[in-house]
């Protein structure tokens, strides 16, 4: 598959078609006796089939064998790669913070490479998310990977993603995103490796399919708008050979050979995509008269619980933007929250914690835990003369979920973790005067 060109198609869950041979999608049905150039159709489910109209998600899939067409699995070992909640872990109500996460000089790709930070939930209840870290130095080849535990929502911090899919190829660089619906096969290329290895950050979501949220009294327009996600358009391998496939399912990882590639996909309608999306294009939405809103008007994207109002999993994005707030305190206010924060930085400074909170690194704020600005981001806002300021080269993010997460026992065992973080708000005075 050459990546010279890449070609997308625009939107979010429509129904996009595309075939990378004319004439290969049938016309008129999905499933004709003898489908065009001979080619197997195949459904690929995203969500149940009686899903209301609204939700369901489901594309057809015209490839050269039908993937049922497989090597037997073998366990596959990847201690790295957790899921879902490990309750057995007593975890002080603290808040928790990790330096950028090191690399440890060892070759892994992107599956080898993913290292577990915090879960929260149970795949098997499709429930929750788990929060990861690829370090990955090297690109797979004859290697590719499904995931039936979720989809990902991939971040990528350092370095560029060639993210080859049965559905066509994305290219994502640090301030893109991927979205990587469960059940779609793929492998990640790095063609940056020889500049140094690839780290970003992962969801891996459980729960309900990511989408756009309500805009309720924002209107029609605003925040990621539809038509800046881009789907990729079909694309199959043609070179001959065998590959192996990494299948992550009940939270284990397997392995099995093929005699073919699992890229042969030749068309495909419907509108269960991968996609992605350059956060450079978020309408990013503040407050123009006085107090600092609620960081929901930045979500990008949401994963609901069956609760309304109250996510699985918000994606929410802390972009270049403008503050002009009058008689305010700019920065997050003190808070303590009954949703659970999960934070990553991808460049910049992040308000809230000028100094301590590094690109790479992560933050843990648990359903209650108490936080806000760290002493020095305190006295810079309190002081400071309110005129327009352009909080510029900055991208910080959060997965916010209703679950609490748990830390894994990497992620707790670490060099990276911070273990002076909450020092920084205990210079904090109480300066009331009676
Ligand atoms: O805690 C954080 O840094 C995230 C956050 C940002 C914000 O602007 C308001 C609330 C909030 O939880
Ligand atoms: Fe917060």
């Amino acid at each position: 598959m050459s990546t010279d060109a890449l070609r997308y198609q625009s939107g979010f869950g429509n129904e996009y078609a595309t075939e990378a041979v004319a004439g290969a999608l049938p016309q008129g049905r999905n499933s004709p006796q003898r489908a065009p150039l001979d080619l197997y159709p195949e459904l690929l489910s995203g969500t149940a089939f009686t899903a209301p109209r609204h939700e369901n998600r489901r594309s057809w899939l015209y490839r050269r064998q039908p993937s049922v067409v497989s090597g037997r699995y073998e366990a596959y070992a990847q201690p790295g790669w957790q899921t879902g909640a490990d309750r057995s872990l007593a975890l002080a109500p603290e808040p928790m913070r990790w330096h950028p996460i090191p690399f440890s000089g060892a070759e892994a790709d992107f599956v080898d490479g993913m290292h577990t930070l915090v879960a929260n939930g149970d795949a098997e209840a499709q429930c929750g998310l788990a929060a990861h870290v690829y370090l990955a130095s090297k690109s797979m080849t004859r290697r590719a990977f499904v995931n039936a535990d979720g989809e990902l929502l991939v971040v990528p911090q350092q370095g560029r993603l060639v993210i080859t899919t049965e559905m066509g190829v994305l290219e994502v660089k640090p301030g893109e995103i991927a979205l990587l619906p469960r059940g779609v096969v793929f492998k990640v290329a790095l063609p940056d490796s020889g500049q140094g290895a690839a780290r970003g950050y992962v969801c891996e979501n459980y729960g309900a399919q990511f989408r756009l949220p309500e805009l309720g009294p924002i209107g029609s327009n605003g925040l990621a708008n539809p038509r800046d996600f881009q789907a990729p358009v079909a694309a199959f391998e043609t070179e001959a050979g065998g590959y192996e496939l990494v299948k992550k399912s009940g939270g284990r990882l397997w392995r099995a050979p093929m005699k073919q590639s699992p890229f042969n996909v030749v068309a495909w309608h419907g509108n269960l995509a991968p996609v992605k999306y350059d956060t450079a294009n978020f309408m990013t939405i503040g407050s123009i008269s006085f107090d600092h809103p609620d960081p929901s008007i930045f979500t990008v994207l949401t994963s609901p619980s069956d609760t309304p109002g109250t996510a699985n999993c918000d994606f929410v994005i802390f972009p270049p933007r403008w503050l002009v707030m009058e008689d305010t305190f700019r920065p997050p206010w003190y808070h303590r929250n009954l949703m659970s924060e999960f934070m990553g930085l991808v460049y910049g400074e992040y308000d809230a914690k000028p100094g301590g909170f590094k690109p790479g690194g992560a933050s843990l704020h648990n359903a209650m835990v108490p936080h806000g600005p760290d002493q020095e981001a305190f006295e810079k806002a309190s002081g400071a003369d309110l005129k327009p300021q352009k909080l510029d080269n900055t991208l910080a993010f959060m997965f916010e979920s209703r679950y609490r997460f748990i830390p894994t026992a990497w992620a707790l065992q670490s060099p990276a973790l911070d273990t002076d973080y909450a020092d920084c708000w205990a210079g904090l005075q109480d300066k009331f005067k009676p």
